[in-house]
């Protein structure tokens, strides 16, 4: 395995993957591999998302952005932990900090409706959330959730042949699993004396989750720490998605592919009022997946470096540390 500085984070076609060419495909594999072993990230384009469906989800959070805060809040619920519906501007904060984020946002589920009503799953997800006054939200984030999900399956597939595992390794883990589309706003700031002198829009972070894919943001300010301590900003074209490693992945390989820690840093201050939009997709499991280290990924050089723990647990366990969860 080499070790690979990047400057930026590499760009790939998720078409050699699905087109049915054997050499595109492994070569696929192998670059998102090297990526992945050292970086974390890859952009990818050909991932089935159109940038009509996009722009319809941009323009329904926007409208549902603008309301009054008491308005956004009738969407709340803190009961289960936010993870339907909105969550207010600082609530979230990451990991090891106890300033907010600069930020609200907004969690879509998985369509009940589409689940089979024999799989015991569909009882422990919460409904989805919806608000009366966007009515055009519900059909559109649910179709993005859909084909995101979809491409999502696409870089699991890809994940677990450069793991030496079965193509399908993945599949039923993530069929009907947790995952979560989440619209975020990061909100003007009219005067940058009222927020807390250490307030930032994300503060840096590994996600939770598998893999995170990331819609291209409406600014820049995402960036990625590079292992040489070199932070690299991060910019998506318009047809690109970003397809970042989470904590779960580098859990279950056992560090083998790395959960790179990444943040939004404010703008300048004399654009300290202007909004930036962005709408990740948390790729989860089902709750039952069981994240121990992969008997592979272990070998004296690189001993067992976490506990055993089923996804389900994990999320608990970091809903807490990050002030979503009492
Ligand atoms: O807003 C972005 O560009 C990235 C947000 C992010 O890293 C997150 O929500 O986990
Ligand atoms: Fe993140």
């Amino acid at each position: 395995m080499s070790e690979i500085l990047y400057n930026e984070i590499p760009s790939l076609d998720l078409a050699d993957f699905t087109s049915g060419d054997a050499a595109k495909k492994a070569a696929f594999v192998n670059k998102l591999g090297d990526a992945y072993q050292n970086i974390g990230f890859v952009a990818i384009k050909n991932h089935g998302l159109s940038q009509e469906l996009q722009d319809k989800l941009y323009a329904a959070i926007q409208q549902f952005f603008a309301l009054e805060d008491e308005v956004k809040t009738k969407y709340e619920k803190p009961e289960i932990g936010y993870q339907r519906g909105y969550t207010g501007k600082g609530k979230e904060h990451a990991k090891g900090r106890n300033t907010g984020d600069l930020k609200e946002f907004y969690h879509v589920g998985q369509d009940l409706s589409l689940i089979p009503d024999t799989d015991p799953i569909k009882k422990e997800y919460p409904a989805n959330v919806w608000p009366s006054e966007v009515p055009e939200f519900q059909e559109v984030a649910l179709e993005v959730y859909n084909t995101i999900e979809n491409a999502g399956k696409a870089m699991l597939r890809a994940i677990a042949l450069h793991l030496e595992l079965d193509e399908e390794y993945f599949e039923d883990k993530v069929a009907y699993g947790n995952s979560i589309l989440r619209p975020i706003h990061y909100f003007p700031i009219q005067n940058p004396e009222e927020v807390p002198e250490d307030a930032v829009r994300a503060a840096e972070h590994g996600d939770i989750n598998l893999i995170t894919l990331l819609m291209g943001a409406s600014a820049d300010g995402l960036q990625v720490l590079r292992k040489d301590g070199k932070w690299i900003p991060i910019t998506a074209l318009p047809d690109q998605l970003v397809v970042n490693v989470g904590d779960m992945l580098e859990r279950h390989t056992n560090k083998k592919l790395k959960s790179t820690i990444h943040r939004v840093v404010n703008p300048p201050r004399e654009k300290m009022n202007s909004s930036r939009y962005s709408i990740p997709f948390f790729m989860h499991p089902r709750a039952e997946m069981d994240l121990t280290c992969l008997a592979d990924c272990v070998d004296e050089q690189h001993p067992k470096a976490f506990d055993d723990a089923t996804a389900g647990e994990f999320l608990e366990e970091r809903l807490r540390e990050l002030g979503l969860r009492k």
